[in-house]
């Protein structure tokens, strides 16, 4: 339940298995918040995101509304393929815009992948995927969250990053594999045991479930439980060498899921990159390890696991079975050409992202 004022007076809006219920409490105005005043306001619905209730519609029953109750002008475009998305990007001129994102985190990467780098764009992600890695590591973890953070929020820089790839590599999608020398990411970079397992998930059998189809994968992967040969150095400094690697994560935020605490020390405030690795273990010390990542993050307190603060980070391969070179990025699955990967920050953008606090 939530309080939240509007220009046509305070509205309590809660929220049941099946709707939202927005309840006018009384007459009054309260002025056009700050981030409401964007010249350009723009809502995409990225409707294949999560597992969505049909007749709980956070576009009509939340932000319609809240729009509407400062009859403030916007689009609303809700995607048809994942070319809507790359559509919408482009069609973003110079012009400050308040795009509002319903998706989960795959529709976020896929958009400032494809948004030019002059656009003046705050982002508001309304969490409507599987894991909303980001939402949740920015304290919007729900959609009426994400919505009162319209009216009580305020916007701060995006941090983005980036994967840089050898000439020759391949983005592998459902519609086919393209050519890729770099992506840009805001959540994740992952080789080793993440990297098999989120590719594994993607098949349409495991994604009818949800969020569990990262379990499903994870046992999956264990039981055949490879070895990752590698090296990597952070900002320079060799790290491992030739290593018997099976986790290994560059994280830019703390959370992938609501409560899976992957990298307790990110901060998406800050323009840094935190590594979580771990050689070669046993399935069940893996299952402990990745445990404690649901215990608050206690794994990076584990002697088994690295954790360490960078700004960049080269990836050496050593393996040469394809699927055992699968890179993560956010989601998307690369196929590496040749043995080297880099992880890096992108110096600027001109993105901001709505956070829910003040200060
Ligand atoms: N109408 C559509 N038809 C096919 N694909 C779509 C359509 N609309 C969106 N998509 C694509 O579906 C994917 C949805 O990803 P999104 O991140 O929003 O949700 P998710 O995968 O459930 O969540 P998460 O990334 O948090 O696990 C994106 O690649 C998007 O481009």
């Amino acid at each position: 339940m939530s309080l939240i004022f509007t220009g046509t007076g305070p509205v309590l809006v809660t929220e049941s298995p099946s709707e939202y219920l927005w309840t006018p409490q009384g007459s009054g105005q309260a002025p056009v918040p700050p981030l409401l005043q964007a010249p350009n306001i723009v809502v995409l619905d990225s409707v294949k995101s999560g597992n969505r209730v049909s007749t709980k519609d956070v576009y009509k029953q939340l932000l319609l509304p809240l729009l509407d109750s400062w009859n403030l002008p916007h689009s609303y475009v809700a995607t048809t393929s994942p070319e809507s998305v790359r559509s919408v990007a482009a069609s973003v001129g110079t012009t400050p815009t308040l795009l509002v994102l319903i998706s989960g985190d795959t529709t976020i990467t896929e958009l400032v992948n494809s948004v030019a780098s002059t656009a003046s764009v705050t982002l508001l992600t309304v969490p409507m995927g599987t894991g909303n890695a980001f939402a949740h590591s920015v304290g919007l973890s729900t959609p009426l969250a994400a919505v009162q953070a319209l009216t009580t929020g305020t916007a701060r820089p995006l941090r983005l990053y980036e994967a840089v790839f050898e000439h020759g590599s391949q983005l592998l999608a459902q519609e086919g594999a393209q050519p890729v020398t770099s992506l840009r990411f805001l959540v994740v970079g992952s080789w080793g045991l993440h990297a098999c397992l989120v590719a594994d998930s993607d098949s349409p059998e495991l994604r009818k479930l949800g969020n569990e189809r990262f379990k499903v994968a994870a046992q999956r992967v264990l039981e055949q439980n490879p070895v990752f040969h590698g090296s990597f150095r952070a900002d320079g400094r060799a790290v491992e060498d030739h290593a018997a690697l099976g986790y290994f994560v560059v994280a830019a935020v703390p959370r992938f899921e609501a409560t899976f605490e992957i990298s307790p020390a990110s901060d998406p405030a800050e323009n840094a990159l935190h590594v979580v690795y771990f050689h070669h273990q046993a399935p069940a010390a893996v299952m402990e390890i990745m445990g404690q990542a649901y215990a608050a993050g206690k794994h990076v307190q584990d002697p088994r696991v690295g954790y360490l603060k960078t700004h960049t980070v080269e990836l050496e391969l050593h393996e040469q079975d394809a699927r055992l070179r699968r890179i993560c990025v956010d989601g998307l699955i690369v196929q590496p050409a040749g043995s080297r990967v880099l992880f890096r920050p992108v110096e600027s953008t001109s993105l901001q992202y709505v956070s829910p606090d003040k200060n």
